[in-house]
Parts: structure tokens; sequence; C-alpha cells
């Protein structure tokens, strides 16, 4: 079979976040409203260093107010609910990500619970988490939402009574795209780790997205010709130069062995270039939309 069409993340991502910036310019000429996003970091991890910068180039760049706090690795939970209550409270922020995951001696799930569920962009709080599932207007995680914009494109717009497997079951990725998925007529299995015959399931897969962390995990003979395969993972290792991996030079490759699929599937995601840009596209989009609701201007 020809090779699959790889999906352009990247392109796709310039052209929301170009539309984002439309908007954002709107709202402040109409309303003198200017969309704030906080990210907040704890400790140094260097990927998360990243992505922390990408984000805030990139809102800056769609004409949104853009603050970055970084703590230390060893900052007590009381310091990090004293800076999240205030920007709970800050009227010129609409959107709050504590990035993860959070040194050890922290809880994930209660900082989670202490963010605003209108200020939620990741769409982790129990109000955004509970309207998604029961089918009302939520924040929706980023990578999911993003995710769906390129399973769509790639299919045309037809998703109803296609099987979906989705390998992961994390409240950021797996549980949201599952119903995402779902909320679109399509037949999903949230695979995982305890997943008997992992590769059978995939096979029967319309639409896989792979969310697991794995590198390369999933191979050619898991995809079923034709299929729509998403690569959610984003995995660091050295570089396959010697010379290159001896000064510290990595790659990133995803959950998906991408040679192989493109043998296989219909359409693909790279990684990087896939899903990633994706993510701090929707990442804007969800802040717009969190300004817009604040004010009474969305419903
Ligand atoms: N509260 C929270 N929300 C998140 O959404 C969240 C998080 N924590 N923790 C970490 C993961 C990961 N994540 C990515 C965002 C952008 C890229 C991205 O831009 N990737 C580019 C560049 C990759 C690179 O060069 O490192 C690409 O794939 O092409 C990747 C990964 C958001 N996450
Ligand atoms: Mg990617």
């Amino acid at each position: 079979m020809a090779d699959a069409t790889i999906i352009d993340g990247k392109a796709f991502a310039a052209t929301l976040r170009e539309r984002v910036a439309g908007e954002v310019a709107a709202l402040k000429a109409e309303h003198g409203l200017t969309p704030g996003l906080a990210v907040v970091l704890v400790g140094e991890d260097p990927a998360s260093q990243v992505y922390v910068r990408n984000k805030g180039e990139q809102t800056e760049a769609a004409g949104m107010y853009s603050e970055t706090h970084r703590l230390p690795a060893d900052t007590a939970e009381a310091d990090l609910f004293a800076l999240v209550d205030r920007l709970n409270a800050d009227p010129n922020i609409h959107g709050i990500l504590v990035q993860f995951p959070v040194p050890a001696h922290l809880s994930q799930d209660r900082i989670v619970a202490r963010i605003s569920p209108d200020k939620d962009v990741d769409g982790l709080t129990v109000l955004n988490a509970g309207r998604l599932a029961s089918g009302l207007p939520a924040l929706t995680a980023c990578t999911p939402v993003g995710c769906m914009m390129l399973i769509r494109d790639a299919l045309g717009g037809e998703l109803r009574g296609k099987r979906a497997v989705v390998i992961g079951r994390s409240n950021l990725m797996g549980k949201p795209m599952a119903q995402l998925l779902l909320a679109a007529d399509c037949t999903v299995t949230i695979a995982h780790s305890r997943t008997v015959d992992l590769p059978a399931v995939c096979r029967e897969a319309d639409i896989l997205v792979a969310a697991v962390g794995r590198a390369e995990m999933v191979k050619g003979d898991w995809i079923k010709p034709g299929a729509v395969v998403i690569d959610v993972g984003i995995t660091r290792l050295p570089s396959l130069d010697p010379e290159k991996a001896a000064q510290g030079k990595t790659r990133i490759v995803g959950d998906v062995d991408f040679k192989q699929a493109l043998a296989a599937a219909g359409a693909v995601t790279p990684v990087p270039g896939g899903v990633g840009p994706m993510t701090i596209a929707c990442l804007l989009q969800n802040t717009l939309t969190a300004a817009k609701r604040i004010h009474g201007l969305e419903g």
C-alpha cells in the first residue's frame, strides 16, 4: 500500500493560532479585554522548561498576556496554593496551568482542586471533567481537543460509527480523548497497561490514539490498514549518532514506530510536529474561551 499521509500538526496549529490571534484582537478592540494565561512550573524538569518557554512565547505572539511562575522544586504546598489563590483572584488572568508532573511531595489532585474551574484551561477540575462527560460545554484538555481537530481533518468529518482505540487512561489525555470520540459517535475502547492482547485490540481501530509514554511501542502490525494514527507520546532518547549522544544530544520519538506506521496507516502524526504544536494552540484557544466566559461574552 502507498505510504500514509503525514498529518502536519505544525501547519494546522499555526493556522489555529492565527485564528485565535484574530479573535484576541477583536476582543481587545470591542471590549478592551486581553486574555491572560499564567503557567506555573515547580522544579526544573528540562523537558518542561521547553514547553513552558514555547507556551509563553506563543501566548504573547497571539496578543495575549502571559505570566510564567517558576518555583523551586522544594516549594511547600501552602506556598503553591497561595500563588494559585492569587491567580484565581487576579482579573488579568483567565487561564491557569500548573505544569505536570510536579515533585513527589506535592499532590496533583489537591493542586487541581485549588484551581478555579473558570480558569481551568487543562480541563482537569471535577467540574470541567464532569461537564465534558455529561455533554455540557466545558473547558477541555488541550491535547485531546487538538487530536480531535487532526482526526476530523484526516477523516473529512466522517467519524460516526468508527472504531476508536485510545491507549492510555490519564485524566489529562486518555479519558477526555475517549469522551470527545464518544461525543462524535465513535465506538470507543480505552486500552491501558493491563489490557490483554493490546496489539489485537489496536488492530480493530479505524482511529488509534497512542498516549502511553512508551517509545515506539505501537508497531506496524498493530495498525489496521488505512487507519488514522495519532501519536501523543513524546520521549527523549539519546541521539542515534554516538558522537552527538556522547555530547548529550537527544532525539524525540513518539509512542508509535513511525516508519512502520507509514507503511500501514492511512494517516499518521509525526513526532515532533504533530500533536505537540496543537496542544499549545488549543491552550491559547481555551484561554480565549475562558476570558470570554468569565466576562459573559460566550455561553
Ligand atoms: N498541566 C499540564 N498540561 C499539559 O498540557 C501538559 C503538562 N501539564 N505537562 C507536560 C505535557 C506535555 N505537553 C506538551 C506541550 C507541547 C509540546 C510541543 O510543543 N511539542 C513540540 C516540540 C517538541 C520539542 O521540541 O520538545 C512538537 O511535538 O513538535 C509537547 C508536549 C503538555 N503537557
Ligand atoms: Mg507530535
